[in-house]
């Protein structure tokens, strides 16, 4: 169900060829952490290209509730007066995330070493995920939070009134954990560092050395030591938010099964930290190219071209790759459906924690499709069928609160002689709110059931 209403039923039917432009929207996590840290910052700062779905909507609407100013201009153009690093007033009513892990956990961190009492929810998804990922490393910073047993929201974060500077290593690869830290030791006099033993999306890192903070990074035996100087000037930026290759997995995965697709999908970031999937889809035997390859604003951007990939293998998908492609196991466990042999994707127990449990929710999607689907805690396995896919598809799906599991069995029924369905296709707005227009103009069959 969208955050905001009753369910969606959807349904995908066999696709004719994909083809043409998909011009997917802004990326996720760098339009939260625009608004973000436009709201740390002094003056204005103006973001173009921000992502209008659900979750990043939410936190524009914290920002406000934190006394930023936050503007939506029109067209993707959005704007942000800050109150500077130490300067928010406190919400006068609960914070809600909606279905936002990035979202809630961002903002706990950038409030936890102000002297404020604030109270976070979200829906029934986000409500069941953990928190004490970020209330542990918080509390050391002086801050203290009272959630519901298991750690879980509603939460109320009581911040550090006279916070001080903190040395963490990251005991899950997560890239929230680190900028929930990062974002606490902004207001923190003094040095926070950061270790991380798996290098996870450094947005926050690069997005803050923007906005005229010190973050230095540095390759050490533990991993990747990350050091911010606290109670920095924030200076507002003109940012333009880059295409999110998350959601260029969706109509770069489907024209792979598609037969007779050739779909282009411009600009998309290449940030190594992200880009995972395009690798391993490579590795595959996927006709995937980069076009245009380029550097913009600091970070490699390309042209993705896809074309339909008959002749697909399956891998394994190196473990250490993982954090680089976290958000995009599901649709390459659809694609994994329609290469030969079987793709074992280990060290991914992440994946448990997301909107849903994310291998529990496609492994039972897939299998009441026809696929074979192995799982451990921290593994999983796809059987491929080759070219024709393992999958018949013809079943209803749970999207269980989850974008990316709708998305990804949306894709399946492009490639299945029988339609898919899912139960509710609603929280694909979170994410990618134009996803069902989109495909459909490339030629896909995407309909409200
Ligand atoms: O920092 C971010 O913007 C994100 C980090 C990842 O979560 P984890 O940090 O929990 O891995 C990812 O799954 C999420 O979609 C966005
Ligand atoms: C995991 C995701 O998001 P979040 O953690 O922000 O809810 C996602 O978008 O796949």
């Amino acid at each position: 169900m969208s955050s905001h209403g009753e369910p969606i039923p959807m349904q995908s039917s066999k696709a004719g060829p994909l083809r043409g432009e998909a011009n997917v929207p802004g990326d996720k996590s760098i339009s939260h952490r625009a608004l973000i840290f436009g709201a740390m910052a002094v003056g204005e700062t103006t973001i173009t290209g921000l992502l209008e779905g659900e979750d990043v909507l939410d936190t524009a609407k914290a920002m406000q509730a934190f006394g930023a100013t936050v503007t939506n201009h029109g067209g993707g153009k959005w704007s942000v007066r800050g109150v500077g690093v130490g300067g928010f007033s406190e919400p006068e009513n609960v914070i809600d995330c909606g279905n936002s892990g990035t979202g809630v956990r961002l903002i706990m961190g950038c409030m936890a070493t102000s002297d404020m009492s604030v109270t976070f929810t979200g829906d029934a998804s986000l409500r069941s995920r953990p928190m004490a990922r970020v209330t542990d490393p918080i509390a050391l910073f002086g801050a203290q939070s009272h959630g519901r047993s298991g750690g879980r929201l509603p939460m109320t974060i009581v911040g550090a009134a006279d916070p001080v500077p903190v040395e963490y290593v990251t005991p899950v690869p997560s890239a929230q954990v680190k900028s929930a830290v990062l974002l606490a030791g902004l207001n923190a006099p003094g040095q926070t560092v950061v270790i991380e033993k798996e290098a996870t999306r450094d947005h926050t890192e690069r997005m803050l050395n923007g906005f005229g903070a010190s973050v230095i990074t540095e390759e050490v035996p533990e991993g990747r030591k990350i050091t911010l100087t606290g109670q920095p000037e924030l200076k507002p930026q003109e940012i333009v938010v880059p295409r999110d290759p998350s959601s260029a997995a969706f109509p770069v995965c489907a024209a792979l099964i598609v037969e007779g697709s050739d779909v282009l999908v411009p600009n998309i970031g290449l940030n190594p930290t992200r880009a995972g999937l395009f690798e391993t889809l490579r590795d595959m035997g996927a006709d995937l190219t980069y076009e245009n390859l380029r550097t913009e604003g600091g970070e490699p951007v390309a042209d993705l071209r896809a074309k339909y990939s008959p002749n697909m293998k399956g891998i394994e998908v190196p473990a250490e790759r993982a954090a680089s492609m976290i958000d995009e196991y599901p649709v390459l466990s659809v694609v994994a459906s329609f290469a030969s042999g079987k793709t074992f994707m280990p060290g991914v127990k992440e994946l448990r924690v997301k909107e849903s449990d994310r291998i529990d929710a496609m492994a039972q999607g897939l299998r009441a499709c026809g696929v074979q689907v192995d799982e451990g805690d921290d593994w999983w396995a796809v059987h491929g069928g080759g070219a024709g896919g393992s999958a018949k598809g013809g079943a209803t799906v749970e999207s269980r609160l989850d974008h990316r599991i709708a998305m990804s069995f949306m894709v399946l029924g492009m490639g299945t002689p029988e339609p898919v369905r899912v139960d509710d296709g609603g929280p694909i707005a979170t994410s990618f709110p134009i996803f069902e227009a989109l495909m459909n103009g490339l030629g896909a069959k995407v309909a409200r059931a």
